[in-house]
């Protein structure tokens, strides 16, 4: 099958052509008649084979028929990396057409975006909660919308994304096509994208599988060993570009400075970055600037970095779901890829349902020369250091607690590490994977049992650990010596009042015109219920006069 049995227009085929493209892929294939026809499409297609373009170059397409300068056709997509991404590959693809694209994402000034929207935009591919404010601020009409694309579907119908897409299905007035395209889709998730589409076309190449590009490979180690072991694979491994996915932002961050430490050039991207930087790391990645990424399941969807020759799991996923994703950022199209992972005692479910999902054994490697006997004190852990919880029933060190061996019960080195002064003692129980015999002191302290987490219960706890209940106003005068300095710059106040200075908050509420004519009152802090002005007869609610408005809805305001 070839490009032009698809009918496009001149313009059309020129983009196809600027891109380097000879056949359609096999999604391609299969998902652009349809989608030309007007049908609500499901594209079901393993990682790297080209659904950005299966659903692009019909969209296209079908846009040089209807009035420019509107929006037409939207995508969204769950990182602000890949709503880049796509809108770079519709503006190459439909730079002939004259398509006009942009994308909103957060993170960074909507003037730009506010500009560029103004300028009469075709395509705004977009994330969710950006595209929500500027609905809200009136700042893009999307009721023009002809297609809606939703991009990595079940990410964005999993419960994170799920009330944000409702909102703006709602914004979507006219009748309009909707496609979904993924690589993986549970069903669970599927019975929500039905909601969606009229009679959806289901388009399925393959298994939802990782694509056969990729090779898997396991290295299994002790969680204490992680790092160096992947140091010394980095050292021996033969890599062009390699990206390593650790669990948590902190983790990213530590991991990327331990590597950078023994001699490698990395960066970390991860949800902590301003946005510039960010980007920057993106780019510095993509053009080879650096070799080694560390980075969070935010770059484990739809990156398409054709160089990056080996996915380095340094904490394995949560779900089967989440590793196609994350090895499918190598082996894309016609390369080939390695996935290779670190798994500790606690990996092994997970291992297994990727074994049944490849329905294949993943080989299980050893680091020759690499001291698998050093003790723990020895490695660094980067997910444990900071706000690292242990799955429930495994200590942090990977071990069921039942099976823990009685030498690394106590001490640790991670209790070690902990300044014992401002350690809460079921915290550091928890973290340390102390079993239950500490729980009997811990509630004769006054704490409930340690949650999941080693978060305290607050009603449970000493009466000095609760938190003083605090609203959302603050009184004019906090302190008497405030009061007193008023009474001196405004005599009459006190006096005409009369009342005390203990109770000038009260005739703030009861003279709010008297007042608020002589002196501005600021209710923007946080009180006590102690200091909290009370009003007669209205002991909950705030008064009136200290009700805050919405701010103003404006472009340069920069609090919104
Ligand atoms: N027909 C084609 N011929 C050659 N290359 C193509 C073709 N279609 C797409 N590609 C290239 O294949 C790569 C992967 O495409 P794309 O990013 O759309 O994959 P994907 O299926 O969306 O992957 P993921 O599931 O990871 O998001 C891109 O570099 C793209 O330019």
């Amino acid at each position: 099958m070839s490009f032009e049995s698809f009918n496009f227009a001149p313009a059309v085929m020129a983009g196809v052509r600027a891109c380097g493209y000879q056949e359609p892929t096999p999604i391609q294939a299969q998902a652009i008649p349809p989608i030309l026809e007007g049908h609500d499409v499901i594209g079901l297609a393993q990682t790297g084979t080209g659904k950005t373009a299966a659903y692009a170059l019909p969209v296209i397409q079908k846009m040089l028929s209807t009035p420019r300068g509107r929006v037409r056709t939207l995508v969204l997509a769950p990182t602000r990396e890949l709503a880049c991404q796509i809108a770079e590959s519709f503006r190459s693809l439909g730079q002939r057409a004259r398509i006009r694209e942009c994308s909103i994402y957060g993170g960074v000034n909507m003037d730009q975006q506010i500009r560029r929207l103004r300028s009469g935009v075709d395509v705004v591919v977009a994330c969710p909660g950006r595209l929500l404010d500027h609905i809200w601020r009136g700042t893009i009409d999307i009721c023009g919308v002809e297609t809606l694309i939703i991009d990595e579907a079940d990410r964005m119908f999993d419960m994170g994304f799920q009330p944000d897409i409702q909102s703006i299905l709602k914004c979507l007035v006219q009748p309009h096509q909707t496609l979904l395209f993924s690589a993986t889709m549970p069903p669970e998730v599927r019975k929500l994208t039905l909601e969606t589409q009229t009679n959806p076309v289901t388009i399925q190449i393959g298994t939802q599988a990782p694509a056969s590009s990729v090779s898997h490979s396991v290295y299994p180690v002790k969680n204490h060993q992680k790092t160096p072991l992947l140091i010394e694979i980095l050292k021996t491994t033969e890599t062009k570009s390699v990206l390593i996915f650790a669990r948590t932002k902190y983790g990213a961050e530590n991991l990327a400075d331990e590597i950078s430490r023994a001699g490698f050039t990395t960066a970390s991207l991860q949800g902590n970055l301003s946005q510039n930087r960010r980007h920057a790391v993106m780019e510095g990645f993509r053009r080879g600037n650096f070799k080694i990424l560390v980075a969070t399941d935010i770059a484990a969807r739809g990156l398409d970095i054709d160089h990056i020759s080996h996915v380095i799991n340094y904490d394995m996923p949560d779900t089967p779901e989440d590793y196609t994703h994350r090895i499918g950022r190598t082996g894309r199209f016609d390369r080939t890829g390695q996935a290779l992972s670190l798994v500790t005692g606690r990996d092994g479910d997970m291992v297994r349902d990727i074994q049944k999902l490849i329905n294949s054994p993943i080989q299980r490697l050893r680091v020759d020369g690499f001291d698998y006997a050093t003790t723990r004190n020895d490695g660094q852990n980067h997910s444990q250091r900071r706000g690292f919880a242990p799955r429930r029933g495994y200590s942090a060190e990977g071990y069921n607690r039942s099976e823990m061996p009685a030498a690394e019960t106590s001490p640790n080195s991670l209790t070690a590490e902990m300044p014992s002064g401002n350690v809460r003692p079921f915290s550091q129980a928890v973290r340390s994977g102390r079993p239950a015999d500490s729980a009997p002191r811990f509630r004769r302290e006054g704490y409930s049992a340690p949650r999941f987490g080693g978060r305290p219960s607050f009603e449970d706890a000493p009466m000095a650990a609760k938190p003083v209940a605090r609203f959302n106003a603050r009184p004019a005068f906090r302190k008497e010596d405030d009061a007193q300095a008023a009474a001196k710059a405004y005599p009459s106040f006190g006096r005409e009042t009369g009342v005390t200075s203990a109770e000038n908050t009260r005739s703030v509420s009861e003279n709010p015109e008297q007042f608020s004519s002589r002196r501005p009152a600021r209710f923007n802090g946080k009180a006590s219920f102690a200091n909290r002005p009370a009003r007669p007869g209205n002991k909950v609610g705030k008064p009136p006069f200290f009700r805050r408005s919405k701010p103003p809805v404006s472009e340069n305001n920069p609090t919104y």
